[in-house]
């Protein structure tokens, strides 16, 4: 099995015998990853950048050396950096904004703008095809709250704090939900069975300690302290603790109208708002979020449909990914990124953009990607619509 190796273990290979970070070890790093896969954490990792970072504070060295770590212990990273607390992004900016305009593909100045105005009625999928009846539909926002460090430098005592912060808002914002906690010994504790299950209904997410990305950052320290889901009794609405953002607000509605589901996660994240909690924002990169890939929006919206036809049985999910991206969306397995699709080429479909884009511009995208995605279902399916089982 392979061995996750956590961030305090990752980080001695690129100190020196003084414990300072050593560029050069960095630099040899950077290189010899780029022969098998050159991540935009190492494309930018240039000499000019090399030269910003020697002038910056022993402290702040280490901070450095800390975003990267994610990439510097990844063969398979295509980003492999994370911020570890708000100013990264000013602090570092001579680093990551060449590398957010690049992987957000952003020219000239913009300036991220919100806009939660997304019609109900409109972005309905039985205009699809009639049949998408009942499809599980789910939005996400990540989020960051003020003052704090970002999850890859919160230390256990840090995340313990948060976590029952956190547990004091749920107590006070006005829609009905129970709080499931992992940190051991919480009140409300649960069980690793009870975990399992939330697990099964794609509600709680996995255990971090099984990946790599997520350990060798430092996301996953302290696991399971400060970890946790809280639940909203009518299971549409609910809350992590401590992944990889403080905050992951999400909802997941079965239906088949998209901007109910937005409806639902807008007035979570009212709630947390009139709550007094202020989120970290930037004022051009929008909400601030541990991995660049999120700023922006933090939006992530998507629903779980199957493509068996494009998928081959499921085959060749190669394909489906590649056909979403060329719409700008992007395919995942059913069990969260990096997982497999099933014989059925049963997929999680989202819009990839997240930042430049507003929160109703990423509700439409994903609205008329998948007009086209299931066109080209029936298309594969050598033009019989029966031929497609579309519901997850
Ligand atoms: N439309 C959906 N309906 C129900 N569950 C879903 C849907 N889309 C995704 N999920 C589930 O949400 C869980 C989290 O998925 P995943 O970790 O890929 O995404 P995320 O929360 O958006 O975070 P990130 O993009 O950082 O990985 C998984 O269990 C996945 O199956």
């Amino acid at each position: 099995m392979h061995t996750c190796v956590f961030k305090n273990d990752a980080r001695k290979a690129y100190l020196d015998a003084d414990g300072k970070v050593d560029l050069a070890k960095i630099q040899a790093r950077w290189t010899e990853l780029g022969k098998i896969k050159v991540s935009l954490g190492n494309k930018y990792f240039t000499p000019a950048v090399v030269e910003k970072v020697k002038g910056l504070s022993d402290s702040d060295q280490q901070r450095f050396l800390d975003v990267m770590m994610g990439g510097l212990s990844n063969d398979d990273s295509s980003v492999g950096v994370y911020a570890t607390r708000p100013e990264d992004y000013d602090v570092f900016s001579f680093y990551l904004e060449p590398l957010i305009r690049e992987y957000h593909k952003i020219e000239g100045q913009t300036k991220q703008e919100h806009d939660w105005n997304i019609p109900v009625g409109e972005y309905v999928l039985t205009k699809i095809d009639s049949r998408l009846e009942k499809v599980s539909m789910r939005a996400r926002v990540a989020r960051n709250v003020k003052g704090w460090n970002l999850p890859p430098s919160m230390d256990k005592d840090e995340r313990i704090r948060f976590e029952n912060k956190m547990v004091e808002v749920f107590g006070s914002f006005g829609i009905p939900g129970k709080y499931h906690s992992l940190t051991p010994g919480h009140k409300n504790e649960i069980t690793n069975q009870q975990a399992d299950e939330l697990r099964n209904k794609h509600f709680l997410f996995n255990d971090m300690t099984t990946d790599n990305h997520l350990t060798s950052s430092g996301v996953a320290s302290d696991w399971p302290h400060g970890r946790g889901i809280w639940i909203s009794e009518d299971e549409t609405k609910m809350i992590w603790i401590g992944e990889e953002d403080q905050l992951r607000i999400i909802s997941i509605v079965q239906g088949n109208d998209l901007g109910k589901v937005d409806q639902s996660l807008h007035d979570l994240l009212n709630g947390i708002e009139r709550s007094g909690l202020e989120f970290a924002e930037h004022p051009i990169y929008g909400v601030i979020t541990t991995c660049p890939t999120n700023m922006g929006t933090g939006k992530r919206q998507s629903i779980l449909g199957k493509f068996p036809n494009i998928t081959k049985g499921g085959t060749d999910e190669k394909k489906l990914k590649e056909v979403a991206r060329s719409l700008g969306l992007q395919a995942r397995g059913v069990g969260g990124e990096h997982s497999n699709m099933d014989k059925e080429g049963t997929a999680d479909i989202s819009p990839s953009a997240r930042f430049g884009v507003t929160e109703a511009i990423v509700t439409k995208r994903l609205f008329e990607g998948l007009i086209k995605l299931y066109d080209m279902e029936v298309q594969a399916a050598g033009g019989n619509r029966q031929n497609c089982c579309i519901i997850y």
